[in-house]
């Protein structure tokens, strides 16, 4: 095993500001003095990390470092001269993570887009790892970095503190979060869980929809969450509404929900379908203009008061104003329009169900 230097940290780097906390550690801005290089450095404190998982952690980081969605982690494992901490040293990212991008649109979602370019280099990243035989674990939007300021073209995957092997046996340590999958829901601390890449899938489909939309479909993957429940209850065809919630995603996007938001994990998706389908597919249904029953209303009103115009000489320059007549049109329109819509959803959830 390669060994861990012990480093004064003063004498190699400026440190700066704190770039951010996780579970295990803490991520500072540094400036390494004699390159006058900007890096992030990843410190674990000593009494609270076992030397085995920072090895492991900084193994990871640094095997998959050559990926280019994946942050890039320089050689060497190092401590502190002091004994308070182990450290590696990283890439700094400028920008921020797609958390703080989502938040920053407050709740509108960064748009389809740009979810296309987050979902090409993160799946590109994910893929990487699953054909490798690792899975995440702990995909979410803050572990996941946007370098530049407004295109989304520089995305990279990051914190491998979770990452192992395809079915290795880890024991399950979390608290429960938006991204956790149906069976880590339903797990206890201390249960002993078998790694599988289907986690990482279920993890991906919440962070499609919470790019889309600006936030997250359900707090937690359990049935006693009602908006979770119901999503269950669609997908086994127990309740046939779909949750308005994924009302304006087309038909191909929806799939790919069912293909990752699912609590049969074998059914789920690999990370190379969803990429396919993210590259090719439209993400949301093509929306009716919503002034077109607008503009029904006045065609039909200043049909009627031409009419009465004809009989009664009256002049037209006034513009047109929606009559009695027009507006029981108007209303007869966007009903037949509301039940055409409903009947395509259903038609749509019938092929689909059959498709399955
Ligand atoms: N290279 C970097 N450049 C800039 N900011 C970073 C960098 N790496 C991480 N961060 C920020 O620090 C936060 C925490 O980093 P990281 O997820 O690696 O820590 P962690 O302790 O492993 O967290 P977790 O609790 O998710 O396991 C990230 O969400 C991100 O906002």
């Amino acid at each position: 095993m390669e060994p861990i230097k012990k480093v004064d940290l003063e004498e190699v780097y400026t440190v700066n500001k704190q770039l951010g906390t996780g579970r295990f550690g803490f991520i500072k801005l540094a400036e390494h003095k004699q390159s006058k290089q900007r890096i992030a450095i990843k410190f674990f404190p000593r009494p609270q990390t076992k030397q085995a998982d920072f090895v492991r952690e900084y193994n990871y980081s640094f095997f998959l470092s050559p990926h280019q969605n994946i942050i890039d982690t320089y050689e060497g494992m190092f401590q502190s001269s002091d004994d308070t901490a182990f450290f590696f040293v990283q890439e700094f990212c400028p920008r921020a993570s797609l958390r703080e991008a989502v938040e920053a649109t407050n709740q509108a979602g960064i748009g389809e887009a740009n979810t296309k370019k987050v979902f090409a280099a993160v799946l590109s990243a994910i893929e990487f790892m699953h054909d490798e035989n690792l899975v995440h674990r702990n995909l979410k939007a803050e572990n996941i970095l946007i370098f530049d300021a407004n295109d989304y073209s520089k995305v990279k995957v990051t914190d491998f503190g979770l990452t192992r092997k395809v079915d290795t046996t880890v024991k399950y340590l979390e608290y429960v979060n938006n991204y956790h999958a149906a069976e880590l829901c339903d797990t206890v601390v201390n249960e002993k869980l078998v790694v599988n890449k289907s986690t990482d899938i279920w993890a991906l489909g919440i962070i499609f929809f919470y790019c889309m939309k600006g936030k997250f479909p359900w707090q937690k993957a359990s049935i006693m969450c009602k908006p979770y429940w119901e999503w269950e209850q669609w997908l086994k065809r127990k309740n046939p509404a779909l949750p308005k919630k994924f009302n304006p995603f087309s038909e191909k996007a929806l799939k790919l929900f069912k293909k990752s938001l699912t609590p049969r994990f074998k059914d789920r998706w690999t990370a190379k379908d969803m990429r396919k389908c993210l590259a090719k597919e439209k993400l949301l249904k093509s929306v009716k203009r919503p002034d077109e029953d607008y503009y029904v209303m006045i065609d039909t009103a200043s049909k009627s008061r031409q009419s009465a115009a004809s009989t009664s000489g009256e002049n037209q320059e006034g513009g047109a104003v929606p009559t009695e007549q027009g507006k029981r049109k108007s209303t007869l329109q966007q009903w037949i329009s509301t039940t055409l819509t409903a009947m395509a959803e259903i038609s749509e959830q019938v092929v689909s169900a059959r498709d399955d």
